[in-house]
């Protein structure tokens, strides 16, 4: 089943060329779908697209078969809880002054009257934090401390936790590894897999690193200056037919 599909989409900043030109693809329900992408071909002016944080000029995006761009106030409330993202830099996405538990039940607080949690169960504050922390493998004592007093592999597993905290059908993941060191990376990569199949999630990864998108994806999406070039299952990677800007992706694997 479709859960996201995306036609046409166009996004142009005032005069210049297409930011996303003529972008069209499918994201099914449970799979991690890849976008891949050199610095400025319009991967996060898409997913910004998808969120609804950005209007578009042309082409339709259908979530759940609902056209977005059509949506009123009242209905972009649940949109917005069902599409989550979770970005680069953990450090500027957790609010400073908060304490991590704090951060970890403002989603909750926000779309209570939304949620129809099936994986976590929310008794008390106390004891949701902790089901969020054990989720992403933290100590359950971390939510007494602010984001400076943790590192930057726990500052990502905290934004993870807030954004499953609501137990959305889409997580977007923009470069959600790209500020931390090789090891945690892959730590953070396998938790993300985990997540998936327990929180039946699913996933739009999006990164310039081919061989993060390849190791979590199951179907890879290229996009150059803002145009989809590319699309294909992973078994296909390294077929012959790829575009030559896929060849060259993989050559500096
Ligand atoms: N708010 C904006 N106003 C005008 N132009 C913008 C704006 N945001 C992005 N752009 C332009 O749109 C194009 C696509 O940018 P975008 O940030 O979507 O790329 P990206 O692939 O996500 O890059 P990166 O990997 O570096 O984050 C770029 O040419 C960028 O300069």
């Amino acid at each position: 089943m479709s859960l996201l599909t995306v036609k046409h989409l166009t996004k142009i900043y005032k005069e210049g060329r297409p930011a996303v030109n003529n972008v069209s693809f499918e994201l099914k329900k449970g799979e991690c779908l890849g976008l891949v992408g050199e610095s400025g071909c319009g991967k996060s002016t898409l997913a910004r697209c998808l969120l609804r944080m950005e209007p578009f000029d042309s082409g339709a995006i259908y979530f759940k078969e609902h056209a977005i761009e059509q949506l009123n106030e009242r209905q972009l409330k649940p949109h917005r809880k069902n599409i989550q993202i979770v970005f680069q830099n953990p450090a500027a996405a957790l609010n400073p002054k908060l304490k991590i538990k704090d951060s970890l039940i403002d989603p909750y607080d926000q779309y209570r009257k939304e949620l129809h949690l099936s994986h976590f169960s929310y008794t008390s504050k106390e004891a949701f934090v902790k089901q969020l922390l054990e989720a992403v493998e933290l100590p359950t004592d971390l939510g007494d401390r602010y984001p400076h007093e943790i590192s930057g592999g726990q500052r990502q597993r905290v934004t993870i936790a807030r954004a499953i905290s609501i137990e959305p059908d889409l997580i977007i993941l923009d470069e959600p590894t790209a500020s931390l060191d090789v090891i945690s990376q892959g730590a953070v990569l396998r938790l993300l897999t985990e997540l998936r199949t327990t929180l039946r999630l699913s996933y739009l990864f999006i990164s310039h690193d081919l061989a993060a998108v390849s190791q979590m994806s199951q179907r890879i999406m290229v996009m150059k200056a803002g145009k989809l070039i590319d699309q294909f299952s992973r078994s296909q990677l390294f077929a012959e037919e790829r575009d030559p800007y896929t060849k060259e992706l993989i050559s500096i694997f």
